[in-house]
């Protein structure tokens, strides 16, 4: 089978966008995973789907794998590649899209100056929904937040853990250049306590509205911006009382900006999408 393709990355967080509205699509994780391999495949952090939904008022389904091949439930940078792909491939006419997501509906809006920001819903707080197993686990308060102590690699560290849909685990650095993220970044992925794995956030506070952070993802190592992972750091700095919305979130690839108001309100994501090229693979030359 020959599929067309679109690469996309949002700062640096790269994707296989796929139309699966004009193309039959259903693949095996396997496949997933042979697309994503940066050797043997098209080679990107996660694999996007557009489809359409089939709910009222919905405009499309959008559905992410990871580069594992696991299929997850949120990605923040993959919704603004989304909005891009469906207005250029002419999907759609809108400019504020209902999109379903797995975890709930977001609602991107491409503005009049062509920037995207997405109202990301709710960040989710209560341990047991992230989810996170805090049972015997005695948390330190600090402002609005609890931070719960784990041993990574012998060294007692507090996380604030969020979900945007998806499992968040952030912590404070000093220093996001000399953080130990791709050490301590897949020891904090498994750890027994997480039981869907976890996105690893390290955040380093510059001021009150700007932050650098980096994430090693869930199923697709560290990853040059993330996100749910700058909704997460950002949700998580304001209720430890370390930040003021709105927040800018430098990242290896690029600036992402978050606000949220605090509790009760939807968490609003805005930052770059762009196109590199468009291909077509044959899906029989993969390996899986
Ligand atoms: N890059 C993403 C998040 C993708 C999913 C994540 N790796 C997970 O497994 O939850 C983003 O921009 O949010």
């Amino acid at each position: 089978m020959k599929l067309k393709f679109t690469k996309m990355h949002g700062a640096g967080n790269d994707f296989v966008v796929i139309d699966a509205v004009n193309q039959h699509i259903n693949f095996t994780p396997a496949q997933w995973k042979a697309l994503g391999d940066r050797r043997f495949g098209i080679g990107a952090d996660q694999m996007l789907v557009v489809e359409k939904s089939h709910t009222d008022g919905v405009d499309f389904r959008y559905r992410i794998y990871n580069a594992d091949g696991g299929e997850v439930e949120q990605c923040g940078n993959g919704s603004r590649a989304f909005v891009k792909f469906v207005v250029d491939k002419g999907l759609t006419t809108k400019r504020a899209i209902k999109v379903e997501t797995m975890c709930g509906i977001i609602e991107p809006v491409l503005e009049s100056d062509g920037s995207i920001t997405v109202d990301m819903g709710l960040a989710i707080l209560a341990p047991d929904q992230v989810p996170f197993d805090s049972s015997q686990l005695s948390g330190e308060i600090q402002g609005a937040d609890t931070l719960w102590p784990l041993e990574i690699h012998g060294r007692r560290t507090l996380f604030s853990v969020v979900s945007m849909g998806n499992p968040h685990a952030v912590q404070v650095v000093d220093d996001v250049d000399t953080a130990p993220v791709l050490i301590d970044g897949p020891a904090i992925e498994h750890h027994p306590r997480f039981p869907k794995r976890v996105n690893a956030g390290f955040m380093q506070i510059v001021d009150r509205h700007q932050i650098k952070l980096r994430v090693f993802e869930r199923g697709a190592g560290e990853t040059l911006a993330c996100g749910t992972g700058a909704c997460a750091a950002v949700v998580a700095g304001i209720r430890r009382g370390l930040l003021d919305t709105p927040v800018k979130v430098d990242t290896r690839g690029g600036q992402l900006s978050i606000a949220w108001e605090g509790n009760g309100n939807a968490v609003k994501l805005s930052g770059p999408a762009v196109t590199v090229f468009e291909g077509e693979i044959d899906m029989d030359n993969l390996t899986n």
